[in-house]
């Protein structure tokens, strides 16, 4: 089922890269740089690094950054935001380890 049947959908899937128990020091098996790396080689939208046990308010702010994407991609489906383009909008939580990938984010 494509957008052109539910306007909610959009044609292309906004994928994030997430990180989990950032919480559990010592047991980190993946840098942040090689997941930053990944997630831009994979074509992902955004990066984050969360501990859902020990914050939900991380939690919302990667569907908060998919829903962002999501609207900015069907507001301008060809459109190649640039990274400084969408640090400058509204950040839901500057605090989380949050990381758009730049280079190659899929064109939006
Ligand atoms: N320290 C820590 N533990 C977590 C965190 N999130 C989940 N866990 C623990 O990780 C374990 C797996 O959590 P699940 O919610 O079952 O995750 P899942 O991906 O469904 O796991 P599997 O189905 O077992 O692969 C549980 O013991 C959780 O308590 C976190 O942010 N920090």
């Amino acid at each position: 089922m494509g957008s052109s049947s539910n306007s909610l959908l959009p044609d292309t899937p906004v994928v994030a890269l997430v990180g989990n128990k950032t919480d559990a020091w010592g047991e980190r098996m993946v840098s942040m740089e090689e997941g930053e790396r990944r997630s831009r080689d994979i074509g992902c939208a955004c990066f984050h690094e969360i501990s859902v046990r020990e914050n939900v308010d991380e939690v919302v702010s990667v569907f908060q950054d998919i829903v962002r994407f999501s609207k900015i991609h069907q507001k301008s489906p060809k459109l190649k935001r640039s990274t400084s383009d969408l640090r400058a909008s509204n950040r839901p939580n500057p605090d989380a380890s949050t990381h758009l990938t730049s280079p190659q984010s899929p064109s939006f």
